[in-house]
C-alpha cells in the first residue's frame, strides 16, 4: 500500500523537525482563528492577503509530490504528520493530543470559532471526525488497528465551543473487526457517544499488519 514509507530520521532530528513543524501549523491555526474573527477594513484585508501570499509562496520554494502519508523509523515511531485530526504539520487540525492509557485513551483539546457549526456550538461532523480518530486510534494503541468500516454518533446534547475531552475504549475483538466506544464530554458532562467497528483490511492482513502493529506512537 503506497503512502507508508520507512524513513530513519536520527532522533534529534526529528524532534527538531518536529518542533519545526508544529511551529509553523501553529501560527497558521493562529491565521485561521483570526481570519474567522477578524473586523478590519477591505485596505487591511488587502494587505494581510498579499502577506498570506508572499508566505505561501516561499513554503512553496520546495514542496512534496503529494500528501504526506505515514513515515516509520526502523523502531516503530510513527510520523502521521499531514493528518486531518492530530497532524502535526497540519492546521486544519485541531490538533488533538492523544494519551493512551491500559484501559482507555483520552484527549483533550480546545476547539475555538473554526470549528463552529451551530451559533456558539462544535460542528458535529468535528466531533464526528475526532471521535473517528480517537476511537481508531484506540484500536490502533491496543495492538489491533484497523479502518473505520462503521462509526456510529449519538449526539445528546449540544456542544459549547471551548475545551472538551474525548474518551475512547476498545469494547470488544471479533476476528479482524475492533468495536470501540467512546464519548464527548464538556464541562464534565457527556455530550457525544460513538462506536466504530475498525477492520483490519484485506490488504494489511499480512506483512503490512506487522508494521502497523509494531508502531509504537507518534513521532
Ligand atoms: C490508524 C488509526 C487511525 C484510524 C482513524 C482514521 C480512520 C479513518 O479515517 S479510516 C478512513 C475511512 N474508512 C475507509 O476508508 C474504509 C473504506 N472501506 C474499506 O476499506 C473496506 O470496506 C473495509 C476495510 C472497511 C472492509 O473491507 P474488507 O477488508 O474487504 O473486509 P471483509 O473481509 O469484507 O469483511 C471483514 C468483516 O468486516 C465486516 N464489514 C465489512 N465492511 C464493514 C463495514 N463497513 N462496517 C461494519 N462491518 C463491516 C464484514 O461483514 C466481515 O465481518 P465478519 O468477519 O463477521 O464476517
Amino acid at each position: 500500500m503506497s503512502g507508508y514509507i520507512q524513513e530513519d530520521i536520527d532522533p534529534e532530528e526529528l524532534a527538531h523537525r518536529s518542533e519545526l513543524a508544529s511551529s509553523i501549523a501553529g501560527s497558521v491555526r493562529e491565521l485561521i482563528d483570526a481570519t474567522v474573527r477578524t473586523e478590519v477594513g477591505e485596505a487591511d484585508i488587502a494587505e494581510a492577503r498579499r502577506l498570506i501570499e508572499a508566505a505561501t509562496e516561499i513554503l512553496r520554494k520546495d514542496q512534496l509530490p503529494g500528501a504526506y502519508g505515514i513515515r516509520f523509523n526502523t523502531d516503530g515511531t510513527k510520523r502521521s504528520w499531514g493528518n486531518a485530526v492530530l497532524g502535526r504539520r497540519n492546521p486544519i487540525a485541531p490538533p488533538i493530543e492523544l494519551h493512551h492509557g491500559a484501559e482507555f485513551s483520552w484527549t483533550e483539546v480546545d476547539l475555538g470559532a473554526a470549528y463552529e457549526g451551530p451559533a456558539g456550538l462544535v460542528h458535529g461532523g468535528v466531533l464526528a471526525l475526532i471521535l473517528d480518530q480517537l476511537l481508531g486510534s484506540t484500536a490502533e494503541f491496543q495492538g489491533v488497528p484497523g479502518m473505520t468500516g462503521t462509526l456510529n454518533v449519538r449526539y445528546r446534547s449540544a456542544t459549547p465551543l471551548g475545551r472538551i475531552r474525548g474518551e475512547a475504549r476498545v469494547d470488544r475483538v471479533e476476528g479482524v473487526k475492533t468495536i470501540v466506544t467512546g464519548t464527548i464530554t464538556r464541562d464534565g458532562k457527556v455530550t457525544a457517544e460513538a462506536e466504530g467497528i475498525f477492520i483490519l483490511p484485506k490488504w494489511a492482513r499480512g506483512e503490512v499488519s506487522d508494521v502497523l502493529r509494531k508502531s509504537v506512537g507518534e513521532g
